[in-house]
Protein backbone atom coordinates (compact mmCIF):
# COMPACT_ATOMS: atom_id res chain seq x y z
CA UNK A 1 0.00 0.00 0.00
CA UNK A 2 0.93 3.50 -1.00
CA UNK A 3 1.72 5.95 1.94
CA UNK A 4 -1.61 7.66 2.41
CA UNK A 5 -2.29 9.14 5.98
CA UNK A 6 -4.64 7.70 7.93
CA UNK A 7 -6.81 10.84 8.45
CA UNK A 8 -6.98 10.93 4.83
CA UNK A 9 -8.13 6.95 4.39
CA UNK A 10 -10.94 7.83 7.10
CA UNK A 11 -12.27 11.03 5.08
CA UNK A 12 -12.44 8.39 1.97
CA UNK A 13 -14.08 6.10 3.96
CA UNK A 14 -16.76 8.18 5.64
CA UNK A 15 -17.38 10.05 2.05
CA UNK A 16 -17.63 6.43 0.09
CA UNK A 17 -20.12 5.72 3.55
CA UNK A 18 -22.18 8.90 2.52
CA UNK A 19 -22.75 8.51 -0.67
CA UNK A 20 -23.13 4.77 -0.92
CA UNK A 21 -27.35 4.43 -0.99
CA UNK A 22 -27.11 0.74 -0.66
CA UNK A 23 -25.26 0.84 3.21
CA UNK A 24 -27.69 3.99 3.72
CA UNK A 25 -29.51 2.13 6.64
CA UNK A 26 -26.14 1.47 8.37
CA UNK A 27 -24.99 4.03 11.34
CA UNK A 28 -21.19 3.76 11.28
CA UNK A 29 -20.02 6.58 13.68
CA UNK A 30 -16.61 8.08 13.63
CA UNK A 31 -15.02 5.53 16.20
CA UNK A 32 -16.34 2.80 14.01
CA UNK A 33 -14.98 4.26 11.09
CA UNK A 34 -11.20 4.64 13.32
CA UNK A 35 -11.60 1.20 14.22
CA UNK A 36 -12.20 0.19 10.15
CA UNK A 37 -9.46 2.04 9.20
CA UNK A 38 -7.15 0.49 11.78
CA UNK A 39 -7.90 -2.74 10.79
CA UNK A 40 -7.33 -2.13 7.25
CA UNK A 41 -3.80 -0.72 8.04
CA UNK A 42 -2.45 -3.83 10.23
CA UNK A 43 -3.45 -6.44 7.94
CA UNK A 44 -1.48 -4.10 5.49
CA UNK A 45 1.37 -3.88 7.95
CA UNK A 46 1.13 -7.91 8.28
CA UNK A 47 0.91 -8.46 4.56
CA UNK A 48 4.34 -7.83 3.71
CA UNK A 49 5.31 -10.52 6.59
CA UNK A 50 2.39 -13.39 5.79
CA UNK A 51 0.14 -13.68 2.89
CA UNK A 52 -3.35 -12.44 3.91
CA UNK A 53 -4.83 -10.74 0.84
CA UNK A 54 -3.79 -9.83 -2.62
CA UNK A 55 -5.36 -6.12 -2.54
CA UNK A 56 -2.34 -4.47 -1.60
CA UNK A 57 -4.19 -0.50 -3.24
CA UNK A 58 -5.48 1.22 0.25
CA UNK A 59 -8.46 2.85 -2.18
CA UNK A 60 -9.54 -0.79 -3.33
CA UNK A 61 -9.32 -2.03 -0.11
CA UNK A 62 -11.69 0.39 1.55
CA UNK A 63 -14.36 -0.84 -0.98
CA UNK A 64 -12.83 -4.56 -1.49
CA UNK A 65 -12.71 -5.16 2.45
CA UNK A 66 -14.64 -2.60 4.20
CA UNK A 67 -17.63 -2.07 2.04
CA UNK A 68 -17.78 -5.63 0.88
CA UNK A 69 -18.20 -6.77 4.28
CA UNK A 70 -20.56 -4.07 5.76
CA UNK A 71 -23.02 -4.97 2.49
CA UNK A 72 -23.75 -8.34 4.37
CA UNK A 73 -26.21 -6.62 6.84
CA UNK A 74 -26.87 -3.68 4.51
CA UNK A 75 -30.70 -5.18 3.35
CA UNK A 76 -31.27 -5.34 7.13
CA UNK A 77 -28.88 -4.18 9.81
CA UNK A 78 -31.00 -5.53 12.45
CA UNK A 79 -29.97 -8.66 11.31
CA UNK A 80 -27.42 -8.76 13.56
CA UNK A 81 -27.86 -7.10 16.74
CA UNK A 82 -25.55 -5.77 19.54
CA UNK A 83 -24.64 -8.87 21.62
CA UNK A 84 -25.82 -11.42 18.93
CA UNK A 85 -23.68 -13.67 18.16
CA UNK A 86 -21.86 -14.02 14.47
CA UNK A 87 -19.62 -16.67 12.95
CA UNK A 88 -17.50 -15.64 10.16
CA UNK A 89 -16.23 -19.24 8.72
CA UNK A 90 -12.91 -18.92 6.85
CA UNK A 91 -12.06 -15.35 7.76
CA UNK A 92 -8.53 -15.02 6.29
CA UNK A 93 -7.46 -11.41 7.63
CA UNK A 94 -10.74 -10.86 9.53
CA UNK A 95 -13.31 -10.26 6.55
CA UNK A 96 -16.22 -10.06 6.45
CA UNK A 97 -16.43 -10.96 10.35
CA UNK A 98 -14.37 -7.70 12.14
CA UNK A 99 -16.13 -4.63 10.51
CA UNK A 100 -19.58 -6.65 11.05
CA UNK A 101 -18.30 -6.65 14.63
CA UNK A 102 -17.50 -3.01 14.80
CA UNK A 103 -20.44 -2.15 12.93
CA UNK A 104 -23.11 -4.21 14.82
CA UNK A 105 -21.23 -4.49 18.11
CA UNK A 106 -21.93 -8.33 17.80
CA UNK A 107 -20.32 -11.10 19.78
CA UNK A 108 -18.19 -12.98 17.11
CA UNK A 109 -16.36 -16.15 16.72
CA UNK A 110 -13.69 -16.03 13.72
CA UNK A 111 -12.36 -18.92 12.07
CA UNK A 112 -9.43 -20.04 9.65
CA UNK A 113 -7.94 -23.32 8.90
CA UNK A 114 -5.02 -21.62 8.80
CA UNK A 115 -3.32 -20.77 11.95
CA UNK A 116 -0.90 -17.69 11.20
CA UNK A 117 -3.90 -15.88 10.01
CA UNK A 118 -5.73 -16.93 12.77
CA UNK A 119 -2.77 -15.55 15.12
CA UNK A 120 -2.76 -12.23 12.66
CA UNK A 121 -6.37 -11.49 13.52
CA UNK A 122 -5.72 -12.29 17.61
CA UNK A 123 -3.54 -9.55 17.53
CA UNK A 124 -5.45 -7.37 15.34
CA UNK A 125 -8.40 -7.30 17.76
CA UNK A 126 -5.75 -7.35 20.56
CA UNK A 127 -4.60 -4.31 18.94
CA UNK A 128 -8.10 -2.70 18.32
CA UNK A 129 -9.63 -3.50 22.22
CA UNK A 130 -12.44 -5.64 20.52
CA UNK A 131 -11.07 -9.23 22.20
CA UNK A 132 -13.56 -8.90 24.87
CA UNK A 133 -16.06 -9.16 22.10
CA UNK A 134 -13.91 -11.51 19.65
CA UNK A 135 -13.10 -15.41 19.72
CA UNK A 136 -10.57 -16.18 17.22
CA UNK A 137 -10.18 -20.22 16.47
CA UNK A 138 -8.07 -22.04 14.37
CA UNK A 139 -10.61 -24.66 13.50
CA UNK A 140 -12.29 -25.99 10.50
CA UNK A 141 -15.45 -25.24 9.65
CA UNK A 142 -16.37 -28.45 10.18
CA UNK A 143 -15.08 -29.02 13.83
CA UNK A 144 -17.36 -25.44 15.24
CA UNK A 145 -20.14 -27.76 16.21
CA UNK A 146 -17.77 -29.86 18.46
CA UNK A 147 -15.58 -26.44 19.58
CA UNK A 148 -18.12 -24.47 20.78
CA UNK A 149 -20.84 -25.30 22.88
CA UNK A 150 -23.76 -22.54 21.53
CA UNK A 151 -25.35 -22.14 18.47
CA UNK A 152 -24.72 -18.22 16.40
CA UNK A 153 -27.55 -16.56 15.44
CA UNK A 154 -25.66 -15.73 12.16
CA UNK A 155 -23.26 -17.43 9.94
CA UNK A 156 -20.92 -15.64 7.34
CA UNK A 157 -18.35 -16.56 4.71
CA UNK A 158 -16.93 -14.42 2.10
CA UNK A 159 -15.00 -16.68 -1.10
CA UNK A 160 -14.29 -19.19 1.03
CA UNK A 161 -16.47 -22.25 -1.06
CA UNK A 162 -19.57 -23.05 -2.93
CA UNK A 163 -22.57 -22.44 -1.86
CA UNK A 164 -23.96 -25.77 -1.09
CA UNK A 165 -20.98 -26.46 0.66
CA UNK A 166 -21.21 -23.18 2.82
CA UNK A 167 -24.46 -24.57 3.88
CA UNK A 168 -23.59 -27.73 4.79
CA UNK A 169 -20.66 -25.98 6.99
CA UNK A 170 -22.89 -23.74 8.38
CA UNK A 171 -25.84 -25.64 9.03
CA UNK A 172 -24.69 -27.25 12.87
CA UNK A 173 -23.51 -23.89 14.15
CA UNK A 174 -26.73 -22.12 13.50
CA UNK A 175 -29.41 -21.87 15.74
CA UNK A 176 -33.44 -22.49 14.69
CA UNK A 177 -34.37 -19.22 12.93
CA UNK A 178 -30.51 -18.14 12.30
CA UNK A 179 -29.38 -16.84 9.18
CA UNK A 180 -26.76 -17.78 6.76
CA UNK A 181 -25.21 -14.66 5.00
CA UNK A 182 -23.07 -15.12 1.73
CA UNK A 183 -21.64 -12.78 -0.31
CA UNK A 184 -20.47 -13.63 -4.05
CA UNK A 185 -19.18 -12.21 -6.77
CA UNK A 186 -19.64 -14.61 -9.94
CA UNK A 187 -21.70 -17.62 -8.46
CA UNK A 188 -21.53 -19.99 -10.96
CA UNK A 189 -24.57 -21.66 -13.14
CA UNK A 190 -24.73 -24.38 -11.71
CA UNK A 191 -24.33 -23.04 -8.08
CA UNK A 192 -28.27 -22.04 -6.93
CA UNK A 193 -29.21 -25.33 -8.17
CA UNK A 194 -26.56 -27.27 -5.95
CA UNK A 195 -27.29 -25.05 -3.29
CA UNK A 196 -31.15 -25.30 -3.57
CA UNK A 197 -30.60 -29.00 -3.27
CA UNK A 198 -28.35 -28.32 -0.31
CA UNK A 199 -30.78 -26.21 1.05
CA UNK A 200 -33.51 -28.93 1.36
CA UNK A 201 -31.42 -31.18 2.75
CA UNK A 202 -29.85 -29.35 5.74
CA UNK A 203 -33.22 -27.63 6.60
CA UNK A 204 -32.80 -23.63 5.15
CA UNK A 205 -34.91 -21.80 3.15
CA UNK A 206 -33.17 -19.33 1.08
CA UNK A 207 -35.08 -15.73 2.18
CA UNK A 208 -33.31 -13.22 0.40
CA UNK A 209 -30.65 -12.21 -2.66
CA UNK A 210 -29.49 -9.04 -2.85
CA UNK A 211 -27.56 -7.74 -5.73
CA UNK A 212 -25.24 -4.26 -5.46
CA UNK A 213 -22.64 -3.16 -7.50
CA UNK A 214 -19.38 -1.99 -5.73
CA UNK A 215 -18.15 2.01 -6.20
CA UNK A 216 -15.56 2.91 -8.36
CA UNK A 217 -16.80 -0.21 -10.80
CA UNK A 218 -15.11 -2.34 -8.02
CA UNK A 219 -17.13 -5.63 -9.43
CA UNK A 220 -20.60 -6.49 -8.57
CA UNK A 221 -21.57 -8.92 -5.17
CA UNK A 222 -24.66 -10.94 -4.77
CA UNK A 223 -25.41 -11.28 -1.08
CA UNK A 224 -27.54 -15.38 -0.61
CA UNK A 225 -29.46 -14.93 3.03
CA UNK A 226 -30.89 -18.48 4.46
CA UNK A 227 -32.97 -18.70 7.70
CA UNK A 228 -32.71 -22.33 8.81
CA UNK A 229 -36.35 -22.78 9.55
CA UNK A 230 -36.28 -26.79 9.86
CA UNK A 231 -33.90 -29.90 11.12
CA UNK A 232 -31.15 -31.66 8.86
CA UNK A 233 -31.83 -34.48 6.91
CA UNK A 234 -28.80 -36.40 7.40
CA UNK A 235 -26.41 -35.84 10.41
CA UNK A 236 -24.22 -32.92 10.57
CA UNK A 237 -21.13 -32.14 10.71
CA UNK A 238 -19.85 -34.96 8.57
CA UNK A 239 -16.54 -36.41 8.48
CA UNK A 240 -13.64 -33.13 7.60
CA UNK A 241 -13.44 -32.48 3.96
CA UNK A 242 -16.65 -34.37 3.08
CA UNK A 243 -18.13 -31.57 2.41
CA UNK A 244 -15.73 -30.58 -0.42
CA UNK A 245 -14.65 -34.24 -1.60
CA UNK A 246 -18.73 -35.39 -1.83
CA UNK A 247 -20.65 -31.85 -1.95
CA UNK A 248 -24.49 -31.63 -1.38
CA UNK A 249 -26.64 -30.95 -3.55
CA UNK A 250 -25.24 -32.63 -6.63
CA UNK A 251 -27.34 -34.44 -9.12
C1 LIG B 1 -9.96 -16.75 -0.19
S1 LIG B 1 -9.79 -16.71 1.54
C2 LIG B 1 -11.05 -15.55 2.01
C3 LIG B 1 -10.74 -14.89 3.32
C4 LIG B 1 -11.79 -13.89 3.80
N1 LIG B 1 -13.07 -14.53 4.05
C5 LIG B 1 -11.96 -12.77 2.78
O1 LIG B 1 -13.00 -12.75 2.09
O2 LIG B 1 -11.05 -11.92 2.66
C6 LIG B 1 -10.50 -18.26 2.10
C7 LIG B 1 -10.17 -18.54 3.56
O3 LIG B 1 -10.98 -19.65 4.00
C8 LIG B 1 -10.16 -20.50 4.78
N2 LIG B 1 -10.82 -21.83 4.73
C9 LIG B 1 -11.04 -22.63 3.64
N3 LIG B 1 -11.71 -23.75 3.98
C10 LIG B 1 -11.96 -23.66 5.31
C11 LIG B 1 -12.62 -24.51 6.27
N4 LIG B 1 -13.16 -25.69 5.91
N5 LIG B 1 -12.68 -24.09 7.56
C12 LIG B 1 -12.13 -22.92 7.94
N6 LIG B 1 -11.48 -22.09 7.09
C13 LIG B 1 -11.39 -22.44 5.80
C14 LIG B 1 -8.78 -20.41 4.14
O4 LIG B 1 -7.75 -20.76 5.03
C15 LIG B 1 -8.73 -18.93 3.77
O5 LIG B 1 -8.17 -18.14 4.78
Amino acid sequence: MANTSHEVLKDELLELLASDTDLSMLTVTPEMVELLIRHLELVDEKNQIINLTRITNEHEAIVLHILDSLLFIAHNPTVLGPGEKLLDVGTGAGYPGLPLTIVSGCQSTLIDSVGKKVNAVKEFTNALELSDRVLCLHARAEEVPEVCHFRFDVVVARAVAQTNVLIEYATPCLRRNGTLLLGKGNPSDEEPQAASRAANICGLEESGRFEYDLPHELGHRTILAYTKTGNPRIKLPRQNGMAKRNPLGLQ
